[in-house]
């Protein structure tokens, strides 16, 4: 096989962004000594729009289409996205042939004077603009506020340590890989939230028709994490993968079987709609496709159609 002689990594500036693209340029460069690996920093219009909450602004689509115009102009050979960020529907001209090795999946609670969340006192203000994270803290701490939080991480934390919130809810993945580890008083096991499908995860998307560059990129590949991120995505899939609905999917494997847990919720958490399906890693991505018709019969159908209005 040849070798590639010169990558360019389109990436979006944020310090979390630069981080993934700068460990994918490394891991690159280790496997091609002689390759000039370089990174393409660019601002996307979901990094300028700080002022509404992304969900209405087209979503998370906008971290990727700047990053995808790279691609088609040639000025990149691949876009390096946090999982959780690429939509569903991916389609061509483009592709996500490698997902990488998942770190930490959880969501982590973060305060300067708390440590965790049932030790918040009734009232306390906790900041994300998540819907899944929201709802799942309403289902289960009634008691709290919730209040919405944007910006990268650290904006975020931020107006955590100014006294805007008494806690905050962000991803541990991203918190450790830019160095804030020590910020995490506690991690949310699965039951108290579960995980944004992808989560934690790295995943390279280049141009469908770049056969070669897809096998150069295939060493770093999970094998594992791909059929988390398969089953997991097919659940977001079948539910319309949208972002103004509070909805989640996290799989683990364990030998050849794999497990993948889901839910739909209403947004302000007076009901939780569950579902899981274990089974085959070879079907990854049945298994969360039936996980979320299940959803759909058992009420989730119902909570979609209030929450996105059919198409016209
Ligand atoms: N929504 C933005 C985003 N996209 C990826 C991560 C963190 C890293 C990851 O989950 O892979 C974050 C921050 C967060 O949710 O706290």
């Amino acid at each position: 096989m040849s070798e590639p002689s010169k990558l360019v990594i389109a990436t979006r500036a944020s310090r979390l962004a630069l981080w993934q693209a700068e460990h994918v340029q490394a891991r690159l460069q280790a496997l091609y000594p002689s390759c000039e690996v370089s990174l393409l920093k660019m601002t996307t219009r979901g990094d300028q729009i700080l002022d509404r909450t992304l969900s209405k602004v087209g979503g998370k689509g906008l971290f990727v289409k700047e990053l995808e115009t790279a691609l088609l102009d040639g000025r990149a050979d691949l876009a390096v996205h946090s999982l959780k960020d690429v939509p569903v529907d991916l389609q061509s001209p483009f592709s996500l042939p490698v997902i990488m090795q998942r770190d930490d999946p959880r969501d982590a609670f973060v305060s300067p004077g708390y440590a965790s969340l049932a030790e918040l006192p009734d009232g306390a203000i906790v900041g994300t603009s998540s819907l899944r994270r929201e709802s799942q803290i309403r289902a289960q701490y009634p008691q709290l506020q919730v209040k919405p939080l944007r910006g990268n991480l650290d904006t975020r934390l931020g107006k955590l340590d100014r006294g805007e919130y008494d806690a905050i809810i962000l991803a541990a993945a991203g918190l450790r890989r830019l160095g804030l580890g020590e910020r995490i008083r506690s991690l949310l096991g699965p039951d108290i939230s579960l995980p944004a499908a992808g989560q934690g995860a790295l995943g390279i998307e280049i141009l469908e028709s770049r056969t070669e560059l897809a096998q150069w990129l295939k060493p770093l590949e999970c094998a594992d994490t791909a059929s988390c991120a398969r089953a997991e995505r097919a659940v977001s899939r079948v539910l319309g993968g949208s972002c103004q609905v509070p909805l989640a999917a996290y799989a683990q494997v364990e030998g050849d079987s794999l497990r993948v847990d889901a839910l739909v919720a209403e947004p302000d958490g007076s009901r939780i709609i569950r579902s899981h399906r274990t089974g085959s890693v070879a079907q990854a991505r049945e298994l969360g496709e039936d996980a979320a018709r299940e959803l759909l019969a058992n009420g989730a159908r119902d909570i979609l159609a209030r929450l996105l209005p059919p198409a016209t």
